[in-house]
């Protein structure tokens, strides 16, 4: 197994993966596919890890955001359906073929401009543009040139067509049902519907149930966070986070009264402090402005106190412990959780943001049945 030599780490518990695809496939009709979301390296949990994992819990298929991330799924050996969610080139539309990766269809001009060996077949889910105001064909005109152009060939497949919500994280639904709305007016049109039809993320998919299409595609409760606090309340199981962050004392210091910590010397010991040295710091997305944020050790929180650095951190001990000491930067210690919403706050941004920025420098250790199944160190 694969090592790794500074004492932080990621743990993801791929059970709580799995619980989390389960359980929402209980909430689902049988008849609604779900598509694991496990673009940008699975939110930072590690994308084949979490692809291998989703699909054992039942999921029907992959979705990521480039053509790079697809290719590097079949390049580990995964062979379910994977679907690019983004903008692909249209000169790259050959490499998804032969991988039978599918590819989505955003503007009119595109599969124009795609050239395929004979032989070759291209799976094409067409993206509608009801209201995210970021990708995809907006009116019937356009469907229907585009559909007309998939009909017309021998080398594209019509699989899906899909729209994203942009507001189904927010209580007030009017915007949802409007985008809705004019997502089933497209597919109406179309004198041939593809097998998937798809508009749900994960808060639509807890609240709506996939609002009436066949496929859903689960990306940040399948790792176990709400799509926001606003709506936590209203998602019909409790999730189970899978991601946690951990460190270990590296050095333990007592410091005289006056005496700074860190770059700035902006920290001064008020009085004789114990100060805790954490090996984690920007380079590890653990970045300055969580300075301040609790860390718990001994199950307790302990703020950490002067600037971070690109390495390392220091955090302000109510009393000496021996270096070696665990430190629990997010996850649970006893009746102690630090959240991942409770770092995003403090980062002033959303629980989504924060697994993604922690660097590959940081090793993933996964967990199953609660032993260390694997590592995965970018490093080595
Ligand atoms: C097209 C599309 N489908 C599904 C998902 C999964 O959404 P969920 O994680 O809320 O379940 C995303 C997430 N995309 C993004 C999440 O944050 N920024 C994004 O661009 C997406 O862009």
């Amino acid at each position: 197994m694969m090592e790794f030599y500074r004492d932080t780490w990621a743990e993801i518990d791929l059970d709580a993966i799995k619980w989390n695809v389960e359980k929402t496939i209980e909430e689902l009709d049988p008849s609604v596919a779900l598509f694991a979301v496990v673009k940008a390296n699975a939110y930072g949990h590690g994308d084949v890890q979490v692809a291998r994992s989703a699909l054992q819990a039942g999921a029907k298929g992959l979705a990521v955001a480039f053509l790079d991330e697809a290719l590097k799924l079949r390049a580990s050996g995964i062979d379910a359906p994977i679907l690019v969610l983004g903008a692909s080139r249209p000169e790259d539309a050959h490499l998804a073929a032969e991988h039978r990766i599918s590819v989505t269809v955003h503007d009119e001009d595109w599969l124009s401009k795609v050239y395929l060996k004979k032989g070759l077949l291209l799976n094409i889910h067409i993206k509608c543009d009801t209201g995210m105001g970021r990708i995809g064909l907006k009116t019937k005109e356009e469907l229907r040139h585009v559909a007309g152009q998939i009909d017309q060939s021998d080398s594209f497949v019509f699989e899906g067509i899909f729209t994203h919500f942009a507001t189904a994280d927010e209580p007030e639904t009017n915007y949802v049902e409007k985008q809705l709305e004019h997502f089933q007016h497209l597919v109406n049109s179309l004198s041939v519907k593809p097998p998937f039809v798809h508009c749900s993320n994960s808060a639509a998919t807890l609240r709506f149930k996939g609002a009436g299409c066949n496929t859903v595609r689960l990306g940040i409760s399948m790792y176990g966070l709400t799509p926001s606090t606003d709506i936590a309340p209203l998602l019909p199981f409790q999730l189970k986070p899978a991601f946690s962050l951990k460190s270990k004392l590296v050095h333990v210091k007592k410091l005289k009264p006056g005496e700074k910590v860190s770059y700035g010397a902006t920290y001064e010991a008020s009085e004789y402090e114990w100060i805790g040295t954490l090996p984690i710091g920007y380079a590890d997305g653990w970045i300055r402005k969580l300075e301040g944020q609790d860390v718990l050790i001994d199950g307790r929180r302990m703020p950490i106190v002067g600037r971070i650095c690109m390495d390392q951190c220091m955090v302000r001990l109510p009393k000496e412990y021996k270096t070696g000491t665990l430190a629990t930067l997010i996850g649970r210690q006893g009746n102690e959780e630090i959240t991942m919403e409770e770092i995003a706050e403090k980062r002033e941004t959303i629980n989504y943001e924060i697994p993604c920025v922690i660097t590959s420098r940081v090793p993933r250790v996964y967990i199953e049945k609660e032993k260390i199944i694997s590592v995965a160190n970018s490093l080595l």
